[in-house]
């Protein structure tokens, strides 16, 4: 059957290009994909487009998610006691990105993409029609076979810079990370905080003045407050994880927490506008 409408398409770069003209600040949700099951984050996606979202970061179940806090590591667990795999979620989004307006962006640990081999790990998402792809656990030293991967196969790959990176370090990476860069707003693992770091504002400075590349940020961001101070701060997007994940997570039935999915994204796009 012919997918019901295709305006996917432009990548993460361009979609910054087009919300700068417009004074916007990108809405990037997180949510991992499987929990509470795929057809459900495929309902999600779909969700999270219509509400506004300018690009969704979409995170492959792993069974050691290092950088991550308990709720997402709960995910993660109960998509793989289901049977996610790396097939399956490929096969939900091909189904999927036809209907988005908004590119995609694949969040997942290196293990799983060294396992299936770089080249065809890439050649598979490209085919997929996934723009982007976030892999929180390589050192920049160790980026370059996949950085001149994923730009092969024309997917933008995201590159984290954190509170403790040295100056000299941000630079390398703020030079090497396609689509945008990502600042971790606080140190440690995923998770809602109370507040954002005022730490941020200056952080988001010292990378503003070191690359004409958009900058997002993410960690501990939950509220429609969150996200319109890191707005103010002059972020370019802002990356909202933990407290998506723990909607669906948490809630008493797929149908409810794609309703309470729905609000809370409406809500957070509303602080941005
Ligand atoms: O969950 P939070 O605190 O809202 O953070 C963003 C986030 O979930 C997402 O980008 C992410 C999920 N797992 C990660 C691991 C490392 C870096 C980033 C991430």
């Amino acid at each position: 059957m012919a997918a019901l409408s295709t305006t996917a398409t432009v990548g993460l770069s361009e979609t910054f290009i087009g919300l700068k003209q417009q004074g916007k600040v990108a809405l990037i949700p997180y949510i991992t994909a499987g929990d509470p099951d795929l057809a459900t984050t495929a309902e999600a996606l779909k969700v999270l487009d219509r509400c506004g979202s300018d690009i969704i970061e979409l995170g492959v179940p792993y069974s050691d998610p290092l950088a991550d806090g308990p709720v997402i590591q709960a995910a993660a667990t109960r998509s793989l006691s289901r049977g996610t795999n790396f097939a399956k979620v490929i096969s939900m989004l091909e189904d999927v990105i036809p209907q988005l307006s908004c590119p995609i962006a694949l969040f997942t640990y290196y293990n799983p993409i060294l396992k299936r081999g770089v080249e065809k790990f890439m050649a598979t998402v490209r085919d997929t029609g996934v723009h982007g792809l976030v892999v929180p656990d390589v050192p920049l030293e160790e980026t370059e076979m996949l950085r001149k991967e994923a730009a092969r196969h024309n997917i933008e790959l995201v590159l984290l810079t954190t509170p403790t990176t040295p100056t000299i370090r941000m630079k390398a990476i703020t030079e090497a990370s396609e689509g945008f860069v990502y600042l971790v707003s606080a140190v440690g693992v995923t998770g809602a905080r109370e507040s954002v770091s005022s730490k941020v504002q200056s952080l988001l400075k010292d990378i503003k003045e070191a690359t004409p590349k958009p900058v997002a940020v993410g960690f501990g961001i939950s509220k429609p407050e969150h996200v319109k101070q890191v707005a103010g701060w002059g972020a370019d997007g802002v990356i909202v994880g933990s407290a998506m994940v723990r909607i669906l997570g948490d809630a008493k039935s797929p149908v409810e927490g794609l309703k309470e999915l729905e609000v809370f994204a409406t809500s957070l796009k509303s602080a941005l506008s």
